[in-house]
């Protein structure tokens, strides 16, 4: 831990406890002190201020324990790569990483870009032989399918290619895109050679699998319009009448000329989406043990002798689906992995990706992997790393980076219990997914029974060593189908744990696994295993077993991420928050206003949910710690904010029309208060700003959407789950489809696309109303007889402070630059300004009147 990291945190503390004060002694100026000319006005805002009070307290507790982590790659490498005793041909005594891939829609997720992914794991720096790589395809399209297959192909080049010259980022469409030198740090005489030979050869891959579509529909035609002759043939044969309409289903083809079993071109029956069988094909075998070397150039794309050219293990894997059974969709796909990949290859760790996210530093997963099995490892249930993102708009404007919930609220949880798992970029212990609890709460346990019972103490020492692995048979054994019917994934339970603890010998571990253990040989893969991986991934596998329930990734909720995490968190384990200098994954987002409101909506329900759910903060167990529990309390209340920043933000507009304020009189008082509120806030974020070395223009960013999807998404999250919990009935504002702009001239067309949905009314309507009143009152005030400026002053200064939030919202709605001409805003803004005007005038009577009474 660094000496800024304590500062900031002491600081941090001294400057939440000063603005406490502050609002404590507001607040209770304000109740004290009723605006007795508008109550309701006062009412509102006390209201208001009181919520907001007690938010911002739920959202700055989590960050009072702020730590620095760093972690010693060298000293790993030291431990696990080194001849020793044990192991004395060095070779690498690191447990297995299973990597997760999910991909669903071949429409949205473009095969090409869940290849590149795949190749990016493929040629991760880890040892080769202990790295399986899974695919879930949702869609079970041949598209994808091929894509992977050729991804595969590929890869005999790539990978050897990039551990040549070490090549980052290893994913090829990021690399050979990236700006800048390619020669830098570059020592080898061949690379400019390789680099070129390569990038042709990637070139050729990229329109192998642009043209798929076409390929595959053209092959399927083909084979179809022959089999139709040769069943007319038949007919001919046996006689029948040519004429009379024979029905022969419409296949999708294979190159191999065989039917390809997930869904068709032309959904039938057997063949479509939620109605398919189970696929599993692996796509490249299990590597040997031992490093092969590649060959000269000469029967190469590149020269590889000297160069270890094994690839790992790649699986495709569809799950079955059919009516009737619900899929759980991503929960559903990533659970039928675990089973799946339990059987093949049981990997201690699990990684798991999004198919638009990708591996940005190979380095990262060992990064990750020192957390895992240094002292203290065997309660961290997973590794999460922050989600970084390409392709957004240099200014960010929707707050897309979302970089104050990454480097901030994500950092502080990693001094308390852990980050929250945010559903990609996150590397598992597989037993922490099977449920189980951590070796610290077994210890309690067992700890608690001994003082209970008569027990000799000598014996139990002795027995340390196999408590822990008597624990776990324990719970398998109390629950036998927990797991589901499979004997090959209940035997390899055991095995993951044992194969996950830290190393023994090291300090701080009381019970670790024997070094060299993971040296040996991967058992071979057999097609029985793959027969029982695929009776794992069929839709009756998990009929009454715990998975989704307390197993795997939990059910039932639209952001299964953070429940499937909370669980594990209300077992005792730990998490950890792993910022590894050059980013480790990188991955894409919506970035236009429309698609990033559904987002935040979606987000903001899954909280509503977890709110009405057993999973709030407040229902957690003791093993959850205190300050934890108040930042899962707080994702399931920040949605609510919503209604009263809606309230703030008419606040301001209806005390310039009423010219009536939230307090009676603007006194010295007040404004002491409001300054050392304002200061505060401006401090604090000065130093969450320097803490988390996010900059200041971002952190305006977010508080500016903070507030856009405040007043629209959030708002309608919570009506929404108030409907559902309150009514029974569900609705939906979620858009249907998403068509991608195609605009080859603007990296960022995608910003300005513009679709209207229902969500954008609140904000446009406090937008609207904002700037009448500003209008009305400013008229208002220059015909009064007695002005009262300082009211309008007051007034006008919150409006454009809620309008100032409310600017990119603005411009989204604006569309393109230059597309819709400045002068029609100038009309809009004059005529809206003559219409205000104009009703202040026919109104003035009662203005001059009521102004009157006052005086
Ligand atoms: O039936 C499905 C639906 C989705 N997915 C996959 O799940 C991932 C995320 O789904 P998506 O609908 O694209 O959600 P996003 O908004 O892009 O994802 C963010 O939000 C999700 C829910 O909080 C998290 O699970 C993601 O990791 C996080 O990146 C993608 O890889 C999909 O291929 C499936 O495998 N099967
Ligand atoms: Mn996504």
């Amino acid at each position: 831990m660094s000496t800024s990291g304590i500062l900031c945190g002491y600081a941090c503390r001294l400057i939440v406890l000063l603005r406490f004060i502050a609002l404590a002694f507001f607040l209770s100026w304000r109740v004290r002190n009723p605006n007795r000319d508008a109550m309701w006005l006062w009412g509102m805002s006390v209201i208001c201020e009181i919520w907001f009070a007690f938010s911002w307290i739920l959202d700055q507790m989590p960050k009072l324990k702020p730590i620095n982590r760093s972690t010693d790659l060298e000293a790993l490498k030291d431990k696990f790569e080194m001849p020793s005793a044990e192991n004395p041909l060095g070779r690498s005594d690191l447990p297995g990483v299973d990597f997760f891939v999910s991909t669903a829609d071949p429409e949205k997720e473009p095969p090409l870009v869940t290849a590149n992914t795949v190749l990016s794991i493929l040629a991760v720096d880890y040892p080769v032989e202990k790295v399986a790589c899974y695919i879930s395809d949702d869609g079970g399209s041949l598209l994808t399918f091929e894509a992977l297959a050729e991804a595969a192909s590929f890869a005999r080049n790539w990978v050897p290619f990039c551990r040549k010259h070490g090549i980052e980022p290893r994913n090829p469409e990021s690399y050979f895109s990236t700006k800048g030198d390619p020669t830098k740090n570059q020592v080898r005489q061949d690379f400019v050679k390789d680099r070129r030979r390569m990038k042709r050869e990637y070139d050729e891959y990229k329109v192998r699998i642009n043209s798929l579509p076409d390929v595959i529909r053209r092959r399927s035609d083909a084979c179809n319009a022959r089999e139709e002759i040769k069943a007319k043939r038949a007919q001919m044969d046996r006689g029948i009448d040519l004429f009379e309409k024979i029905d022969i289903p419409k296949a999708t083809w294979m190159a191999d000329a065989t039917h390809w079993p997930g869904t068709w071109g032309f959904p039938s029956k057997d063949h479509s989406r939620g109605d398919h069988a189970g696929i599993i094909q692996v796509m490249l075998r299990p590597p040997s043990s031992e490093p092969v070397q590649g060959g000269s150039d000469s029967e190469n794309l590149i020269d590889a002798q000297d160069v270890d050219i094994r690839l790992p293990m790649l699986v495709y894997v569809s799950r079955e689906k059919r009516p009737g059974y619900d899929h759980n969709k991503k929960a559903g796909a990533m659970n039928a992995l675990v089973r799946a990949s339990a059987i093949m290859s049981n990997g201690p760790f699990i990684l798991n990706l999004d198919c638009d996210h990708y591996i940005y530093n190979s380095l990262a997963v060992r990064e990750g992997m020192c957390f895992m099995l240094g002292s203290g490892g065997e309660n961290i249930c997973y590794v999460q790393f922050p989600q970084r993102f390409e392709g957004i708009d240099p200014r960010d404007r929707y707050a897309n980076h979302n970089t104050v919930f990454f480097d901030g609220n994500m950092r502080a949880l990693d001094g308390l219990q852990g980050p929250m798992y945010v559903g990609t970029g996150c590397m598992f212990r597989r037993v922490a997914l099977y449920g189980f609890d951590p070796p610290l709460a077994r210890k309690y346990c067992s700890w608690c029974c001994c003082c209970c019972g008569d027990v000799d103490h000598q014996s139990i020492a002795n027995a340390a060593e196999d408590e822990e692995t008597e624990m776990m048979d324990a719970q398998l054994l109390r629950k036998p189908k927990r797991f589901g019917g499979s004997e090959v994934l209940l035997e390899s339970i055991p095995k993951a744990e044992k194969e996950g603890q830290p190393l023994a010998g090291q300090a701080g571990v009381r019970r670790g696994r024997r070094p060299g253990l993971l040296t040996a040989d991967r058992e071979p893969l057999s097609t029985a295993l793959v027969a029982e991986a695929i009776s794992a991934i069929s839709c009756w596998y998990e009929d009454k077993t715990e998975w989704g329930q307390s197993v795997g990734w939990i059910y039932g909720s639209v952001t299964e991420d953070v429940v499937t995490g909370y669980r594990m968190h209300n077992r005792g384990w730990h998490s950890v928050y792993c910022i590894t200098k050059r980013d480790a994954f990188r991955g894409t987002a919506p970035i236009n206003l429309t698609d990033r409101l559904h987002q935040v909506l979606r987000w903001a329900t899954g909280s509503v949910e977890i709110f009405f759910s057993r999973n709030n903060g407040l229902l957690s167990s003791p093993h959850m710690k205190f300050l934890q529990r108040i930042a899962y309390l707080n994702v399931g209340i920040y949605p609510f904010t919503s209604v009263f920043l809606l309230v703030y933000c008419f606040l301001p507009a209806l005390s310039l029309f009423s010219n009536q304020f939230i307090v009676q009189t603007l006194n010295t008082v007040f404004l002491i208060y409001l300054l050392v509120i304002t200061i505060t806030l401006c401090l604090l974020a000065v130093l969450e700003v320097k803490w988390s070395g996010i900059t200041l223009e971002e952190w305006w960013r977010n508080e500016q959407f903070w507030l856009i999807g405040g007043t629209s998404a959030h708002l309608a999250a919570v009506l929404q789950g108030l409907l559902k919990v309150v009514a029974g009935i569900d609705i939906s504002f979620t858009l249907t489809s998403k068509s991608a702009a195609e605009d080859e001239t603007d990296e960022f067309a995608d910003l300005y696309v513009f679709k209207w949905t229902s969500l954008m009314i609140p904000p446009l309507t406090i937008m609207m109303v904002n700037l009448i009143a500003i209008a009305v009152a400013f008229a208002r005030t220059i015909y009064s007889s007695s002005p009262e400026w300082s009211k309008l002053l007051g007034g006008t200064f919150f409006s454009v402070w809620v309008l100032l939030h409310l600017y990119p919202f603005a411009k989204g709605l604006m569309g393109r630059r230059g597309r819709t001409p400045t002068i029609i805003y100038v009309w809009a803004g004059l005529i809206s300004i003559t219409i205000s005007l104009l009703w202040v005038a026919i109104s003035n009577p009662l203005a001059s009147l009521s102004s009157g009474f006052q005086l």
